[in-house]
Formats: C-alpha cells, sequence, structure tokens
C-alpha cells in the first residue's frame, strides 16, 4: 500500500479507473472529556481531503505485521469465514445478485471484496428499495457497515446535478475522511463523481460545497448550510455513521437535529453503529421514523477473532510499567493504546518517546492539520504505535492493527460507571473483517476491576487475566493470537 505519498485534491473527482491493486486498509469518537471533533468552521483548522490512504479494503497493511508472516498454521481464511452461517461476514449472495450497476460492481471487484458480509447482504436490498425507506441498522464492528451505505448513495446520485445529494455526518474528521476515501475509491468508475469533505478547513473559508456526496462532521454541515455555501435543496440521503454517538452526545446530537430540520423536502434517512444503547433506539426511531431496522443482542456484538485481555497491574502509576514491559515483548505490532484523558496521552506519548519506542499520539488538543498528519502516519505505517483518546475510539479502520490496549478502563463522563459501547468500539480497531487481534485492558483496583467485567458481564463475553509473574506466559498467550495467519493481513491476503 501506499504510504500518505499523494494527497487527493479538495474536491475529489472520480479517478480514472486503475488496474487492480492488492486491497489498501482505511480507517477513527469524542471522549468524554475530549471536544466534539467537530468544532464551527472557524475553530479548528481542517483538511478537505480524504485521508491519504484510507481506502478500505484497497491495499495491502502498510504496517503489517512480521510475526503474521511466521509459523501460521491456523488456515481460517476469509472465504471460509464468510461460508459460516453463523458468521458476521456470511453472505447467501453475491453482489452481483444485489443489483448494483456495473461501474460499483467494477468498484467493488477493484476493493478486493469478493462476497458481501451479512450487514451489506441484509441492509442493501430495503436501502434500495423504492420510494426510499429509512434504516436503522447495526452490525459487529469491522463487518463493512460503510460499503452498505455508501454502496446505497452511490446507486441514488443522479450524476448529471452537481449539488449535495447526500451527507454522510460522522462524529470525528478522522472517521469522515476515512468514509470520504471509501465512498471516493469505491465509486471510482462512475464518471464525474464529485466527493467532499465538509470538516473544518479554514483554507476553504467562504467556498461552496458543489459536489455529489459530502461526509463530514455535523458542526461544519450545519454552519455550511447556515451560511448557504452548502445547498442542502438536492439532498435526498442523510447518513449518521456512529449513530448513537452522535445522537447521545448532547452538542454532536443537537447539530445532527439542526442539519437534520435544514434539509427541506422528503429524505431517506440512515443511521448505522455497531452499538444502539437502549436509551438511545426510541431517540433514533424518531431521528428516523418507519425506518426498516436491523440489531443484535448484546451478547452477539464480540468478534470472535478479538482476543480479549486484561492484566492486573500493582498500582496506577505502575500501569506505566507493565505498559512498557508488554511493548518489549510485542515491538513489531501495529497498535493502539486508548487513555482516557488527552493529558494521559501526552504524557504516555512523552514518556514512551524517552523510553525509546516510535510513537505517535492524537488527541483534541491537536489542531486539524497535525491530526491528519499524525492518522495518515499511523495509516501508512511510518508510525506503528498510536496513543489517542475515545476521539478515535469509532470507525477508525486500519487493518493491520492486531493489538489494542486500554490503558484506561472505558468510563462513563463521571469516571465511574463503566462504558461497554465504548469498550467495544475501541477493541473493534483490530479485528477487522476477520481478522485477528488482542484487546488488553490494564486494571490496578477494585472500581476498575469492577467496570471491567460489569462490560464483560454485559457482553457475556470472557476476558481472560494475563498474570503479571510470568511473563513467558503472557508472550505465549498473545503470540498465539498474533501469529494466526489471519493477523492483520489484507484483504487480497486473506481471500487467498
Ligand atoms: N465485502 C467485503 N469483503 C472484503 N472486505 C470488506 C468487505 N466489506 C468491507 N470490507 C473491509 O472490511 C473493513 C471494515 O469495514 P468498515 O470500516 O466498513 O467496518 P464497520 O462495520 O463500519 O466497522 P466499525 O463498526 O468499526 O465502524 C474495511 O477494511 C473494508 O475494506
Amino acid at each position: 500500500m501506499a504510504a500518505a505519498e499523494s494527497t487527493p485534491p479538495a474536491t475529489t473527482e472520480a479517478p480514472k479507473p486503475a488496474e487492480p491493486t492488492e486491497p489498501t486498509e482505511s480507517t477513527q469518537a469524542p471522549a468524554a472529556d475530549q471536544p466534539a471533533a467537530d468544532q464551527p468552521a472557524d475553530e479548528k483548522p481542517a483538511d478537505e481531503k480524504p485521508a491519504a490512504d484510507q481506502v478500505d479494503g484497497a491495499g495491502s497493511p502498510a504496517n503489517g505485521n512480521p510475526l503474521a508472516d511466521t509459523e501460521a498454521k491456523v488456515e481460517v481464511k476469509l472465504a471460509d469465514l464468510q461460508a459460516d452461517p453463523d458468521n458476521p461476514l456470511y453472505s447467501a449472495k453475491t453482489f452481483e445478485e444485489l443489483q448494483l450497476s456495473d461501474e460499483l460492481l467494477k468498484g467493488i471487484h477493484q476493493m478486493n471484496f469478493r462476497k458481501p458480509s451479512k450487514i451489506q447482504e441484509k441492509a442493501l436490498p430495503l436501502l434500495l428499495i423504492n420510494p426510499p425507506q429509512n434504516m436503522i441498522a447495526q452490525s459487529q464492528s469491522g463487518t463493512g457497515k460503510t460499503a452498505a451505505f455508501s454502496l446505497n448513495i452511490l446507486s441514488r446520485i443522479d450524476i448529471n446535478n452537481v449539488a449535495p445529494q447526500a451527507l454522510v455526518l460522522a462524529p470525528s474528521r478522522e472517521l469522515a475522511r476515512q468514509i470520504l476515501g471509501v465512498i471516493t475509491h469505491m465509486g471510482q468508475f462512475i464518471e464525474g463523481l464529485k466527493t467532499m469533505a465538509a470538516v473544518p478547513d479554514p483554507t476553504r473559508r467562504g467556498m461552496k460545497y458543489e459536489a455529489h456526496v459530502l461526509v463530514g462532521t455535523p458542526g461544519t454541515a450545519m454552519d455550511m448550510i447556515r451560511r448557504r455555501l452548502l445547498d442542502p435543496r438536492s439532498i435526498k440521503i442523510l447518513v449518521l455513521d456512529e449513530a448513537d454517538n452522535m445522537l447521545d452526545q448532547g452538542g454532536l446530537g443537537e447539530q445532527c437535529t439542526r442539519v437534520k430540520a435544514l434539509i427541506p423536502g422528503s429524505f431517506q434517512t440512515v443511521l448505522f453503529s455497531a452499538t444502539f444503547p437502549d436509551h438511545v433506539i426510541n431517540f433514533a426511531q424518531r431521528f428516523a421514523p418507519n425506518a426498516n431496522v436491523i440489531t443484535l443482542a448484546h451478547e452477539e456484538l464480540t468478534i470472535e477473532g478479538i482476543k480479549q485481555l486484561c492484566i492486573d497491574c500493582p498500582s496506577e502509576p505502575g500501569k506505566y510499567d507493565v505498559l512498557l514491559k508488554f511493548y518489549g515483548l510485542m515491538s513489531q505490532a501495529s497498535s493502539i493504546i486508548f487513555v482516557r484523558k488527552k493529558q494521559t496521552a501526552e504524557e504516555l506519548e512523552v514518556r514512551m518517546s524517552a523510553d525509546g519506542h516510535k510513537v505517535a499520539q492524537l488527541s483534541g488538543n491537536l489542531e486539524g492539520d497535525a491530526r491528519d498528519r499524525v492518522i495518515d502516519a499511523f495509516r501508512s505505517g511510518e508510525a506503528k504505535v498510536l496513543i489517542t483518546t475515545n476521539v478515535l475510539a469509532r470507525g477508525i479502520d486500519v487493518q493491520s492493527v492486531t493489538m489494542v490496549i486500554n490503558f484506561d478502563v472505558p468510563t462513563m463522563a463521571n469516571g465511574r460507571d463503566p462504558d461497554p459501547e465504548t469498550y467495544l468500539h475501541r477493541i473493534g480497531r483490530t479485528g477487522r473483517f476477520g481478522r485477528v487481534g488482542v484487546a488488553l485492558t490494564l486494571i490496578h483496583d477494585r472500581p476498575s476491576w469492577d467496570q471491567l467485567h460489569a462490560i464483560a458481564d454485559y457482553y457475556k463475553t470472557e476476558v481472560q487475566p494475563l498474570p503479571l509473574d510470568d511473563w513467558d506466559a503472557v508472550e505465549e498467550t498473545i503470540t498465539k493470537v498474533i501469529k494466526n495467519s489471519r493477523a492483520g493481513k489484507s484483504t487480497v491476503e486473506m481471500s487467498n
């Protein structure tokens, strides 16, 4: 996969059809202690472009884990997973049977998608019905929700009308850029297609948003419509990705509701997420009235390929030594460390760098273009360890991530109650589309132990404790998972 070498233009026109390449990965939510990534246009600088490398499913993972190439014994590959009716990647149909245009089929094949996943197979026919119907859809992390709503959008665009016809909203600029990359990539054979990001960008001040598909953050979209830079009159599809997060968070929820109110006439409202907690689903149903609904039970949400582990650290300050020890063992892996506070992210960056680790850090304290550089460096493999807050807990798709570390157990804003949704999204940054990965949570006292176990109970899942006094056993457990032949592979490698 090419690193962040070429920067797509601000307005992304469908590129010339390319020879099929190896699949690349693509890429993402604000923390309780973070501001929403989106701010009114004049607050945070940004970028219009999709992330340099985030065409999900379209290339080999640049920061692939060399461990995965050795001693691979387990031969369960994507085709096998997709043939298992109990697997979320299973489908009884082919993309051809889903009545997609030839241009879209070419786009899908170029991304090396061989067969739809369960959510793609179930959601697409319902999304494509005419007259269009609203949809609320849930499926496990990394199972291809982006492609499901993107294929609906690209199937419904009138290419002769270069005006915003579809508006996709996401909770962070990183996720918005990633989704933009996927739509642009998937629609590359649709001649004349224009896609654009609507995230804070000081260089665009006063410029109009003239593209068929816009992907942005709610505050910017609202601001641009109000300033008459984004004409909402042709919008026929409104998608909220990570919809539970968008509707549940005070500021974001209000902005989404306002954007919706600013779109005239009738349009299709589509809400996707891996989680729809009970207290959000009623609001979601008011936001998308009479929607077709695809939901899952809590216990169906964890991904089999993600091995969940925990270590009981001697004290809160002692967590750092455990982390270092851990990285001493696992230096090759591409990984994300999640912390609760921006300050912890910054401190960890300084300490780990001083201890000789090459790490990158991304939190709400960084300006937009600096954030873009960090995430692009992580996607390209230039940075293998990413320290971040919940700002990137959701949606970010980097296929080569084989390890997620919860340096802090995810909790609600009060810091006491466990946050099962954030836990699920965080660990879901690994184990994408049939790959395997490790999710390690550090606990250090009774409250953190209780929080983690409440989360495990909620999902009826097992979190295996690792012994602090036997690092050989720890190493053995971890390497067993990440040496699996499915660890950090590209879609092509998985399919062969
Ligand atoms: N049919 C398919 N065949 C092969 N790979 C696919 C297919 N559909 C999607 N993918 C790949 O699976 C990965 C995960 O997809 P995506 O990011 O859309 O997941 P998601 O369900 O939105 O996850 P999350 O809940 O974390 O946001 C991407 O790398 C994408 O390219």
